[in-house]
């Protein structure tokens, strides 16, 4: 491929190898032109419509795994619905207080250390940390901590106090959609939002508004009910939720452009220090593709999914996987049809029309219909007993009786079957006292294929689901350890060449699989027991003189 030279229009060969867009003759050419090409260096275009509002799509073919952009927050801090009780997070690092507590010296708030850097980080405490020295109200007796260190406070004093920090993060982040219209005072959410707002109001602002006016200074110019009516708004509908390090919320100038799919085709990792984040493409995205990621949790079903987006991004999602009943053919939905007799029919229900409000649920073999609401409370009730027996960590045989009662209304693949099954096939233990069968042990590698298949169509870009497939290869690869034990005849090594070569391909695919979630503590854990397992594996293929 050739093309012009951005500065000098010679024929060139040579693109920027940051948008692979643009041609250069030379390095010092591409310098001298930097200026005028850095707004316009990415891959990607902001486009905007009707239905969608802002949304990216590829400016040109982007490969699995290419960096499609990396992003700086615009403000960071504790989740704003999260913390009203079990332990407090620093204020300054925001990290859980699990063992030990000290006190912010200036303020009192809770903290790790009270050397935490992030105490005199202005982007984190240094700022919000005068205006709560400001609140005249104390804890007594009768107040519990998490009544006075209300940390839904902190994040929207650290988003009011970009207008004086960094003027361009505070337009950016008042030009976020808020969906404001959808938030008014008739809407569920008004309430709650109307409660965190009067009390940051009347606690912390007006006491500010005081301060301001003794001492003849404007700290904070916009602080009204109407503008952090406004923040919630913004980081409701784009904050980024993180767990780990801590239960946080991070908004993106970026990331808040990106569209919702049920299936998207980024993947992102989060640098645990300072919380930029880098957008992959997690397939091969072609030229004027949309770029995009998922709102909610694509382990729920399309109506549990859609309900979701509606209640709290305000959009009915319209993706392939909602459009298509079976979901790509996964039938992760699905129920099994009970018929009008004793007998039962045994049919496949799924919805109709899944993206109509309230769609029938028709039956392949009788075509009998039921309502929406009929199956969704149905669910609904499942799903409740679903997460009582996990709760009760229950051993094997009950889950197993479990799983059997459950299949009696749910397809094989519904996604109430898939936790439980997910968690059943890691409780069919290969390396116990007692030895196992050769059943049980088709039975386990039986669950494992399923599962991984069902995994791979709902997520064909390892998207979200890294951790689960993992989990998953796992006890395929020690199920396919034990048979190649267990089957294996010295005098007749050949034989086993196959299975040696498809447990090689099961550890790669596994280390590959967790490629982005090591970082992660969760996925740096499950990596060392691969790592461990595929030891044992490389110990036993040396002890029986095997050639890889
Ligand atoms: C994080 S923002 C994305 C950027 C937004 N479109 C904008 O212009 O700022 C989320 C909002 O974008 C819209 N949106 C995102 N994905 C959508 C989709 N698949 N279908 C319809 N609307 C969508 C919805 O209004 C949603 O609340």
């Amino acid at each position: 491929m050739s093309g012009q030279c951005e500065q000098c229009k010679q024929p060139s060969t040579q693109k920027c190898s940051k948008c692979k867009l643009v041609f250069y003759c030379s390095a010092d050419h591409q310098k001298e032109h930097w200026n005028e090409h850095k707004n316009n260096c990415r891959s990607y275009e902001i486009c905007s419509n009707i239905e969608l509002g802002r949304y990216l799509i590829a400016r040109r073919n982007l490969e699995k795994g290419e960096i499609i952009f990396v992003d700086t927050p615009i403000v960071v801090g504790p989740r704003p619905h999260k913390i009203d009780r079990g332990p407090f997070p620093c204020v300054g690092c925001c990290k859980l207080l699990l063992d030990q507590m000290a006190s912010c010296p200036e303020c009192g708030w809770p903290c790790c250390d009270p050397e935490c850097p992030d105490l005199k980080n202005p982007q984190r405490h240094s700022l919000e940390c005068q205006v709560l020295k400001l609140r005249s109200f104390k804890p007594d007796g009768s107040t519990t901590s998490h009544e006075f260190f209300r940390f839904d406070v902190l994040i929207i004093l650290r988003a009011l106090f970009l207008q004086k920090t960094n003027i361009k993060k505070w337009e950016a982040l008042l030009n976020l959609e808020d969906h404001l219209d959808d938030r008014g005072p008739k809407s569920d959410i008004f309430k709650s939002i109307q409660e965190k707002v009067n009390f940051l109001l009347e606690n912390y602002i007006a006491p500010l508004k005081l301060y301001e006016k003794e001492t003849d200074q404007t700290i904070l110019p916009q602080a009204s009910n109407d503008i952090i009516h406004k923040i919630y708004g913004a980081l409701d509908v784009n904050a980024t939720e993180l767990i780990e390090p801590a239960d946080l919320y991070v908004l993106y100038p970026i990331a808040s452009l990106l569209e919702h799919n049920c299936a998207p085709n980024t993947c992102q990792t989060t640098n645990n220090l300072d919380y930029k984040v880098t957008f992959r493409a997690a397939v091969p995205i072609k030229k004027n593709e949309h770029i995009t990621t998922t709102y909610t949790n694509i382990l729920w079903g399309t109506q549990e999914r859609r309900k979701h987006l509606k209640e709290t991004k305000y959009f009915f999602c319209l993706c392939n996987r909602c459009k298509d009943p079976t979901e790509f053919n996964t039938f992760f939905s699905a129920l099994i049809c009970l018929g009008n007799d004793d007998e039962g029919c045994k049919g496949i229900q799924l919805p109709q029309n899944p993206t109509q409000d309230n769609p029938d649920w028709v039956c392949n073999k009788c075509n009998i219909k039921l309502p929406n609401g009929e199956i969704s409370n149905f669910v609904e009730h499942l799903k409740k007993e679903v997460d009582k027996e996990i709760d009760k960590k229950p051993k094997l045989e009950e889950l197993e009786e479990f799983l059997n009662k459950l299949e009696v209304f749910l397809h094989a693949n519904h996604y109430l079957v898939y936790t439980i099954k997910h968690s059943l096939v890691q409780l069919y233990k290969i390396d116990g006292e007692i030895e196992i069968s050769n059943g049980f042990l088709q039975d386990k590698l039986k669950m494992c294929q399923e599962l991984i298949d069902l995994t791979k169509k709902l997520d064909a870009g390892n998207t979200r689901l890294a951790l689960y497939l993992a989990v998953l290869l796992n006890e395929q690869f020690m199920a396919k350890f034990k048979q190649l034990t267990r089957d294996f005849d010295p005098e007749n090594k050949q034989a086993s060449e196959d299975l040696i070569e498809e447990i090689t391909k099961i550890l790669e695919e596994n280390k590959n699989c967790l490629e982005y979630e090591k970082q992660l503590e969760t996925g740096a854990k499950l990596l060392q027991v691969i790592e461990f397992n595929e030891m044992k594996f490389k110990q036993w293929i040396m002890e029986n003189s095997i050639n890889l």
